[in-house]
């Protein structure tokens, strides 16, 4: 086990000191691209701008015999663009067994460490597995004259992954994140899902046989409503407690369906609303439903500054609209209101949008 005092240097000499807090940069989407695809490649430089994460993706999706070459057009991409202040370049690598993880590091942070912001891991298991990257990270910087460390993002995809989610939060300073990543998830839980992400029909409730049917009518069988519920709860709450715990970031992950952008845009804001902070993208359709989403509302924001004004120095209890605010709730708007600032800060749109305050409601402050 390590001590706590290792996370205030360096695991390799001459590599950049880690760092104290894990900076809070826009990430509502992660804009999943595979750079050895011509089409999609081409279409990067333009995305600059209007995505929060661009991430070149060397594992799954990704053809066995197409490695090298999104390897090479990642490295070919990243030189030549310039991502700005407000695009980060992310990537994710092949999985710790696989024959390609090796070269992904080397070539990637010795070619283009500098403009890496996190490298995504697969498949993390346990905290062993951020270790190993860790040190590897720490003696490529040093080697390639970094200056700053790059960040790790770890997903969940395997049971033991979620019973280690703690240990994997905690694991190094680099720790940037935790994903979802459902499909490999349901595989290993042997989950009866085929879908990327998102509900299922058969996973539902159903209201209680009705008792006053009339004779003749077998109120089992007979109409009852059901509700779809969220396979997904148990498993991102989980990963929210554990990256609140240590102070990273938590996110949903794929949205298979592409054309279904309603059930796309409930999931994602099932997981806002749960704690995370962002979401994959995987096909332009997905951006700006992730734009809206993971962005607090007007409305929202409005509400906050109306309790932040309503607490005064921030104790006590206060009735606002016939609902009760007290030091608790303050946090929560809170929350909202960093969010939003946060948010703005990148996005003049967002800045005009937050500036109005919703109108006042009747009776306000009684
Ligand atoms: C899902 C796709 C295969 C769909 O691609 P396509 O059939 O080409 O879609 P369209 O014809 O609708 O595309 C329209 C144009 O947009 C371009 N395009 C498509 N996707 C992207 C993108 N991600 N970034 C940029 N540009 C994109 C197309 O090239 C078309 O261009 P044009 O013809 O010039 O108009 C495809 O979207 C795709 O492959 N997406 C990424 C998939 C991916 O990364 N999968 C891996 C992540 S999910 C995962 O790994 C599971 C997870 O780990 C887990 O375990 O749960
Ligand atoms: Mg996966």
């Amino acid at each position: 086990m390590r001590s706590p005092k290792d996370f205030f240097g360096p695991l390799a000499v001459g590599a950049p000191a880690p760092v104290r807090e894990v900076p809070a940069r826009p990430s509502r989407m992660i804009h999943f691209f595979d750079p050895s695809n011509e089409k999609m490649a081409a279409k990067v430089p333009g995305m600059v701008g209007t995505v929060d994460v661009l991430l070149g993706n060397l594992e799954d999706a990704v053809k066995a015999d197409r490695k090298e070459a999104a390897r090479q057009g990642l490295v070919d991409i990243a030189k030549a663009t310039d991502f700005g202040d407000s695009t980060q370049l992310w990537t994710r690598v092949n999985s710790l067994d696989s024959p390609w993880v090796l070269d992904d590091l080397i070539t990637l942070v010795t070619e283009i460490g500098d403009k890496l912001d996190v490298i995504m891991v697969p498949k993390v298991q346990g905290p062993e597995d951020i270790h190993y990257v860790d040190r590897i990270l720490a003696q490529l910087e040093a080697r390639a004259g970094l200056t700053r460390p790059i960040l790790v993002h770890a997903i969940l995809e395997t049971a033991r992954g979620m019973a280690n989610v703690e240990a994997i939060a905690g694991a190094s300073p680099r720790m940037q994140g935790i994903s979802l990543g459902p499909a490999d998830l349901a595989a290993d839980r042997r989950m009866k899902t085929t879908r990327v992400g998102g509900g299922h029909p058969g996973y539902l409730v159903r209201q209680d046989p009705a008792t006053d049917l009339g004779e003749g009518v077998d109120p089992v069988t007979a109409e009852r409503t059901t509700y779809q519920q969220d396979l997904w709860h148990y498993t991102i709450a989980r990963m929210v407690d554990a990256c609140a715990m240590h102070g990273i970031f938590p996110y949903y992950g794929p949205f298979g369906d592409i054309k279904d952008v309603v059930a796309c845009e409930d999931q994602f804001r099932n997981a806002f609303l749960l704690g995370c902070v962002g979401t994959w993208s995987l096909h332009p359709v997905q951006v700006d439903i992730a734009k809206r989403v993971f962005s607090p509302s007007a409305e929202d924001v409005a509400h906050a500054r109306r309790v932040k004004e309503a607490m005064g120095d921030g104790t006590g209890a206060v009735m606002l609209d016939g609902k009760m605010e007290d030091d608790a709730s303050l946090k929560q708007c809170l929350v909202i209101l960093e969010l939003a600032e946060r948010l703005s800060a990148n996005d003049p749109e967002l800045a005009d949008l937050y500036a109005v305050d919703a109108p006042a409601a009747e009776g306000e402050g009684s």
